[in-house]
C-alpha cells in the first residue's frame, strides 16, 4: 500500500484564488483592502525568512502588509505601546507578533495587548479559551490548517481515534480542542509520555507537531491511518524534514502530508483567511453587514 499524498500547497493555493476574489470585492464594496501588521524582534534569520514569506503570501492576494521591526533588547513598554497604536489603527485588521521572542520578553503579556479582534493567529488568551466553549473569532493558524486539509480529503473526523504528538500552546493544545469539537476521541501525547507507541498505533487520524526527526516510525502507525506531519526540523545537511520517516510511513498509511509542501503553506494560508475575516468584521461593525462572499462555502469558518 502507499498512501496518497495530502499536498498543502494545491489546498493553499485553491484557498488563496478564493481570498484573492474576496479580497478584490471587499475593498471595491467597502474600500476596505485588509491590513496585516507584522512585528518582528530580534535577528533570528529563519523568523525574517518565514515574516518575509507570509508577507508575500498577503501581496499574492492583495492583503496589504506592515513589517515593524525591533533590535531584540526593544523595552517590554515600547512593544506594548507599538501594538496598542496598531490596535487603534483602523487600516490595521490583523496583528502578528512573531514567535519565538528573544528570551526575557514576556510572551503572555505581548500576546496580550493585541486586540482580540485582531488576533489573528489565535494567541490571545480570549480566542484560546473561546476553541474550549466553541466561540473563538480566531483560530490559531496552523491546526485551523489541518482541519482544511482533512475537509478537503474529505477525511471524516467524527467518532475517529485521534493522537496527537506535541501539546504546545500554538499546535497540540488546539488541534486537541478542535478535534474534540468535531467529535474525535483525542489522546494528547508529549515529552513524557511513557510508550508513546501505545497511543499512537490507536490512532485513524495521528498529527505530529513534536520536532524530532524520525520520532514516527512505521510500527507505530495502524495500517490505513491519517497522518499530519506539523514537524519542520533543518537537518545538518539543510534538508527540511518533518517529525515522520515519510518513506516507511507512506507505506501504512492511507494519508499523509509531506515537508515540505504539507501544513508548513495551509499555516499561511490560514494567516490570510484570518487576515480576510478580521477586515470583514471591522467593515461589518463600522458600516453594518456586508454582503455575504459570492463562495457557497464560507472559507473562514472552522467547520
Ligand atoms: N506569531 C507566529 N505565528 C506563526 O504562525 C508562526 C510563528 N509565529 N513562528 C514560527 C511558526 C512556524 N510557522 C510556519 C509557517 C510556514 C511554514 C512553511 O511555509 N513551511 C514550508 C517550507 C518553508 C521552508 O522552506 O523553510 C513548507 O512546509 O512547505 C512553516 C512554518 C509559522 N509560525
Ligand atoms: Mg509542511
Amino acid at each position: 500500500m502507499s498512501a496518497r499524498i495530502l499536498d498543502g500547497r494545491m489546498i493553499g493555493r485553491a484557498i488563496r484564488n478564493r481570498i484573492k476574489t474576496d479580497v478584490a470585492e471587499l475593498s471595491e464594496l467597502a474600500s476596505a483592502t485588509p491590513g496585516l501588521a507584522v512585528i518582528l524582534i530580534g535577528d533570528d534569520p529563519a523568523s525574517r525568512v518565514y515574516v518575509t514569506n507570509k508577507m508575500k503570501a498577503c501581496a499574492d492576494v492583495g492583503i496589504r502588509s506592515t513589517l515593524i521591526e525591533y533590535p531584540k533588547d526593544v523595552p517590554a513598554e515600547a512593544l506594548i505601546q507599538s501594538i496598542e497604536r496598531l490596535n487603534d489603527d483602523p487600516t490595521i485588521h490583523g496583528i502578528l507578533v512573531q514567535l519565538p521572542l528573544p528570551p526575557h520578553h514576556d510572551v503572555r503579556a505581548v500576546l496580550h495587548a493585541i486586540s482580540i479582534e485582531k488576533d489573528v493567529d489565535g494567541f490571545h488568551l480570549y480566542n484560546v479559551g473561546g476553541l474550549v466553549v466553541g466561540d473563538t473569532i480566531f483560530s490559531p493558524c496552523t491546526p485551523f490548517g489541518v482541519m482544511k486539509i482533512l475537509d478537503h480529503a474529505r477525511i471524516p473526523v467524527e467518532g475517529r481515534n485521534v493522537t496527537i504528538v506535541g501539546a504546545s500552546n500554538i499546535v497540540g493544545k488546539p488541534m486537541a480542542l478542535m478535534m474534540m469539537r468535531r467529535d474525535a476521541t483525542v489522546a494528547v501525547c508529549h515529552a513524557k509520555t511513557r510508550d508513546l507507541a501505545q497511543y499512537t498505533i490507536l490512532a485513524d487520524i495521528l498529527v505530529v507537531a513534536a520536532g524530532v526527526p524520525n520520532l514516527i516510525l512505521p510500527q507505530m502507525v495502524r495500517t490505513g491511518a491519517v497522518v499530519i506531519d506539523v514537524g519542520i526540523n533543518r537537518l545538518p545537511d539543510g534538508r527540511l524534514v518533518g517529525d515522520v520517516d515519510f518513506e516507511g510511513v507512506s507505506r501504512k498509511a492511507s494519508f499523509i502530508t509531506p515537508v515540505p509542501g504539507g501544513v508548513g503553506p495551509m499555516t499561511v494560508t490560514m494567516l490570510l483567511v484570518n487576515t480576510l475575516s478580521a477586515a470583514r468584521r471591522f467593515v461589518e461593525q463600522t458600516h453594518g453587514p456586508i454582503p455575504a462572499p459570492v463562495h457557497p462555502e464560507d472559507i473562514t469558518q472552522l467547520a
